[in-house]
């Protein structure tokens, strides 16, 4: 919502908003609003890195470990001067030039080895750290965590109960599908839900092929207390794209 505006957020009755990439700007600035609106930040991502030369997170990428640690330590050092209690740890694009096959057994060490060390340093401060398969048939082709069942692979392998699985349902959609069963099956390590309706990721309530009534319910059924993140774009304005909330939970944000 940091993108759009914490004020329409806090207007609309939210009480947590989402701001991913915030480094433009002053935490101390963020910390203001905050107060002023009542809003909980309920997550931010690591840096994407150098987005001129196509980073979209360091997590996976070997030989940026080190830039790794520093952004994380950036992302640790807004999370707590926001209060925020989860990071989404970004893995990163297999890198241009190289394939996917040929390079993922890396990179897959690579994301493992940092996730451990993201752990230890965010057991400290009390924060979870978040790992999200991103679509690569539609939104990020070059994306290297794109499917639930790498991703649970994957923290099987990082073996620290403060790394979990961030569920944009947008994405398991459009990368596997199969939503009831794979939620079902990896509801244990979900840490995290964000949602927008497939395939022009607008409200939930827009026109698309995903039935969000039966997942919410599907989640309150199977016990989820987290946070669920509007992570789509208003058909309209932010706050006439809200009724979905009233129709499928009667309000509560
Ligand atoms: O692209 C997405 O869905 C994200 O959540 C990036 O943080």
């Amino acid at each position: 919502m940091f993108r759009y505006s914490p004020q329409a957020a806090a207007r609309a009755g939210f009480q947590a908003v989402e701001a991913a990439w915030l480094y433009d700007s002053d935490p101390g600035e963020l910390r203001k609003v905050t107060e002023q609106t009542g809003l909980e930040v309920a997550l931010i991502n690591t840096p994407p890195g150098d987005l001129k030369s196509g980073d979209l997170g360091l997590g996976a990428v070997p030989g940026r470990e080190q830039d790794f640690r520093q952004g994380l330590a950036l992302a640790i050092n807004f999370a707590k001067t926001l209060d925020c209690k989860r990071i989404h740890v970004m893995a990163g694009r297999v890198p241009a030039g190289l394939q996917r096959s040929a390079t993922s057994m890396e990179m897959e060490a690579t994301f493992v080895q940092n996730l451990r060390y993201a752990a230890d340093v965010l057991a400290k401060e009390g924060i979870l750290g978040l790992i999200e398969p991103i679509n690569t048939r539609v939104t990020d082709p070059q994306y290297f965590l794109d499917s639930p069942h790498q991703a649970a692979e994957i923290l099987q392998k990082v073996d620290r109960p403060n790394i979990k699985l961030q569920m944009d349902v947008y994405h398991w959609q459009i990368m596997d599908g199969n939503l009831t069963q794979n939620i079902q099956k990896y509801f244990p390590l979900i840490g995290h839900v964000q949602v927008a309706q497939v395939p022009d990721r607008h409200e939930p309530d827009s026109p698309g092929e995903v039935n969000f009534p039966y997942l919410f319910n599907l989640l309150e059924k199977l016990g989820y207390q987290g946070y669920v993140g509007c992570e789509y774009k208003p058909m309209g304005s932010t706050e006439a794209g809200l009724d979905w909330v009233r129709k499928y939970w009667g309000g509560k944000k």
